[in-house]
């Protein structure tokens, strides 16, 4: 059950039954879950089974980073379940991401494989205590360049980067972008932050949401809005 709504919820929550009491006031055709390092190291396998029998699709966001073949055989097990998109980080480099796409290829498996390029928690003071020397928005470039060159789908992003990245790789390259902040929502920890709207125009493919929506008075209240918002834009 395919949605056309950029809008992925993620499912930040410590149990199944939490993501899944949440997922139950979602619908399918509205929107895309993503099932992240708390939820699925509590859970494992069976919240996607939960979602999937559900008829979401699902980003696991599990940010796979090793040498090339463990992340590969990582990114091959996340596809045969299912999933339609999976991310890794793009600083693991060209040999990790090419041998992941390959062995996608080499199994005939269609999930949309992403890098993580600059965390959107991030800003230059903590890329320069790692020892990179480049402004945010340049290194995401570098990094977005590189991932289309191994021959992924996309990168996640900040918003604040997704026209510069539309420029340089194009429409057709995924830009998913979480740090998204609706008016009425806090930053939390997050530093380069847009609005729904602004990051649609931006050239941003995907919204990833969690706080915003999940830890809301009223969730439901809050994504009717974010909804209300893309639709009059
Ligand atoms: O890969 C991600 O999804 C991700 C990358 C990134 O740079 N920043 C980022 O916030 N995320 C994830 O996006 C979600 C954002 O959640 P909220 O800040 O609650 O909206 C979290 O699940 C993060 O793990």
């Amino acid at each position: 059950m395919a949605t056309d709504s950029p809008l992925i919820i993620a499912l930040d929550y410590p149990s199944l039954d939490a993501a899944l009491c949440m997922a139950d006031q979602l619908d399918p055709k509205r929107c895309r879950v993503k099932v992240g390092k708390e939820l699925f190291t509590r859970s494992g396998p069976a919240v996607l089974e939960a979602l999937h029998g559900r008829g979401f699709e699902i980003f696991l966001d599990l940010k796979f980073h090793d040498i090339p073949n463990t992340v590969a055989s990582a990114v091959q097990a996340a596809a045969e379940q299912g999933v339609w998109m999976v991310n890794v980080h793009a600083s693991g480099g060209r040999k990790m991401m090419e041998t992941a796409v390959k062995r996608l290829d080499d199994n005939g498996l269609h999930t949309h494989l992403i890098a993580v390029t600059v965390l959107t928690s991030m800003q230059a003071d903590d890329l320069s205590e790692t020892g990179i020397g480049a402004t945010p928005e340049a290194h995401v470039l570098r990094l977005a360049a590189l991932t289309q060159q191994s021959g992924l789908s996309g990168v996640v992003c900040s918003a604040q980067e997704s026209a510069q990245i539309k420029t340089l790789c194009g429409t057709d390259f995924l830009k998913v972008t979480p740090g998204i902040r609706p008016s009425f929502a806090a930053a939390n920890d997050q530093q380069r932050i847009m609005t729904p709207s602004d990051a649609m125009r931006a050239g941003s493919t995907h919204l990833v949401v969690g706080r915003p929506v999940t830890q809301a008075e009223d969730p439901m209240a809050a994504l009717a809005a974010i909804d209300a918002e893309l639709a009059s834009n």
